[in-house]
């Protein structure tokens, strides 16, 4: 569990927000969401100690220090050898065989990721999507103790959405994941844990489940307003 204990931040005098109090449950999928700027991304700043803040955050009662290794985030842009294929990434970064692209489970778990024959191409001539895919192939291999996608599903298409929900529901039997942003109806399907982020404070619904034709307005209507 990832326990959150009055941590507020300000910028220069602004609050950001202020004195949050929040756990996030264990091998579970965590949905972050709210406004623009009511700071989500702060948030998953000071939760990879990127940024000060007062108050405290501890990993299974550990200080991040000791947990960074097992920590992954996956953003846009993530950082990648733009010179190298995406294999050669993918063996750098996770130290996984790739020679033989064809007999990989990732082709099982996510058919309509990349193809070996797009891994054997530089990353420098990949789109936004594919680079996004390849980050989501490095998780797959990876198998981190904690995920942080910020707009993960951004710039996937269709199908390759569909793999990256069944890819999470299976990483979260041994993965605590926290998503972020704006992408609420995709990910409501599959989250056991819900946080709005709003003025200044956040509201957590837990064991969070969508009534029939709700909406993120009617969930801003029943916990919000
Ligand atoms: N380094 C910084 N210095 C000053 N203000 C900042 C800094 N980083 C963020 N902010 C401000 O903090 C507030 C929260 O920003 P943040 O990026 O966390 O919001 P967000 O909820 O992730 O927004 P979005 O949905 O638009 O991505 C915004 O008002 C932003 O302008």
């Amino acid at each position: 569990m990832i326990t959150i204990s009055n941590l507020s931040k300000d910028y220069k005098n602004k609050v950001i927000f202020n004195n949050l109090n929040l756990k996030i449950p264990e091998n579970k999928i965590t949905f972050i969401s709210g406004p623009n700027g009511s700071g989500k991304s702060t948030l998953l700043k000071c939760l990879l100690n990127l940024e000060d803040y007062t108050g405290e955050i501890r990993y299974d009662n550990c200080h991040f220090e000791k947990v960074r290794e097992d920590v992954m985030v996956v953003y846009d842009n993530s950082p990648l050898y733009h010179n190298l294929t995406g294999s050669q990434n993918l063996e750098l970064l996770t130290n996984h065989s790739f020679k033989n692209a064809n007999e990989n489970n990732h082709d099982i778990l996510m058919p309509h990721f990349l193809k070996p024959e797009i891994l054997k191409s530089k990353v420098k001539n990949y789109s936004l999507g594919q680079k996004k895919k390849l980050s989501l192939m490095r998780v797959l291999l990876t198998k981190p103790k904690y995920l942080f996608l910020d707009e993960a599903s951004n710039g996937l298409d269709h199908e390759a959405l569909l793999d990256l929900k069944s890819l999470l529901r299976k990483l979260s039997v041994d993965t605590t994941i926290i998503a972020i942003g704006h992408h609420f109806e995709y990910y409501t399907s599959i989250i056991d844990n819900l946080i709005l982020m709003n003025d200044q404070s956040a509201i957590q619904i837990k064991d969070f489940e969508l009534q029939e034709g709700e909406g993120l307005n009617d969930i801003y209507e029943r916990y919000i307003k």
